[in-house]
């Protein structure tokens, strides 16, 4: 490897805790694939989500719950090859951990041997308490997610956002310190108030990692598909756009197909 390469520190579980504690925000994007992945490493984004968004965004379907192991592993390792820098965290998918902590520790051991990933991410407090703790025992650094929860969408038949009412916000608040008490390094607090997100993140010492929980967390996540503005479908409210690549595409690509059809693609210094 060469000298260039090494000079990259990568970032660590340990990092990231030492970042809440030098109160320097935490940047984290997804990524599904390898060209994505190495563009977001090189731009120094500090932890890369392979997320079972990929659901969405990769395959199409309406929720995350289709998404299968062994296609989360296949994303990650792409994302893996790709990095220099960046932590990788992969979401352990729906039906791959719920049964019983053995089932959750063989499927967090393939993800971490065959894509070579640095940690996992589970949804859920209490109710997976011993799932997490079973993987953390194992070594496998574990981060939370706590609020919206995709993989039991049906359980509430909507995306709005939770922990409003008292009781639920109780909850969430006792989850945040169980999994700061059994020992994952972060969580995602996803579309909850930003009043009781900052409450959680100054609860804990473990990193708070907000999508749409307000600025008085630690760090921020967003799926990188939707704030690159490649989906003008998708729109709710915590989402910035940074780019509107939908459109620059879109006219990359009707200018291709008019070349083509015209004869105008390719030029005589486009040929051999
Ligand atoms: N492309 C993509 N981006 C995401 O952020 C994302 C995924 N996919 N898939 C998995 C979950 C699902 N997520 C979601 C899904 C919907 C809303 C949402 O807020 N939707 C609408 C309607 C909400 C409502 O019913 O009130 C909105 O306008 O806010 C938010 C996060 C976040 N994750
Ligand atoms: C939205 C983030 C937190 C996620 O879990 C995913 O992309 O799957
Ligand atoms: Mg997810």
């Amino acid at each position: 490897m060469s000298v260039a390469k090494k000079q990259y520190k990568r970032i660590t579980v340990k990092s990231l805790v030492d970042m809440k504690a030098n109160k320097e925000r935490i940047s984290m994007l997804t990524s599904y694939d390898f060209t994505m992945a190495k563009i977001v490493d090189k731009a120094g984004i500090d932890v890369i989500l392979v997320g079972d968004s990929a659901s969405n965004v990769m395959a199409g379907h309406e929720t995350t719950l289709p998404i299968t192991l062994d296609h989360m592993i296949y994303h990650a390792t792409n994302v893996v090859r790709a990095i220099n820098r960046s932590l990788v965290v992969v979401d352990l998918p729906f039906g791959s951990y719920q049964s019983d902590p053995k089932e959750a520790l063989r499927s967090a051991i393939r993800i971490m041997k065959e894509s070579g990933a640095h940690a996992v991410k589970l949804e859920g407090g209490s109710e997976i308490k011993d799932s997490i703790k079973r993987i953390l025992k194992a070594g496998i650094p574990v981060m939370g997610h706590l609020g919206l929860t995709p993989q039991s969408i049906y359980k509430f038949g909507t995306y709005t956002v939770r922990a409003k009412e008292e009781a639920e916000a109780e909850k969430l608040k006792e989850d945040a310190l169980l999994l700061e008490r059994l020992g994952c390094f972060a969580l995602v607090l996803e579309k909850v108030p930003a009043k009781l997100a900052e409450e959680v993140a100054k609860s804990i010492s473990i990193p708070v990692i907000g999508i749409g929980a307000g600025n008085g967390v630690d760090g921020q996540v967003l799926v990188i598909h939707d704030m690159l503005g490649m989906d003008h479908e998708f729109s709710p409210r915590f989402l910035r756009r940074y780019a509107d690549l939908n459109t620059i595409m879109t006219k990359a690509i009707q200018d291709y197909n008019k070349d083509v059809k015209s004869g105008d693609f390719p030029n005589e210094n486009e040929q051999y």
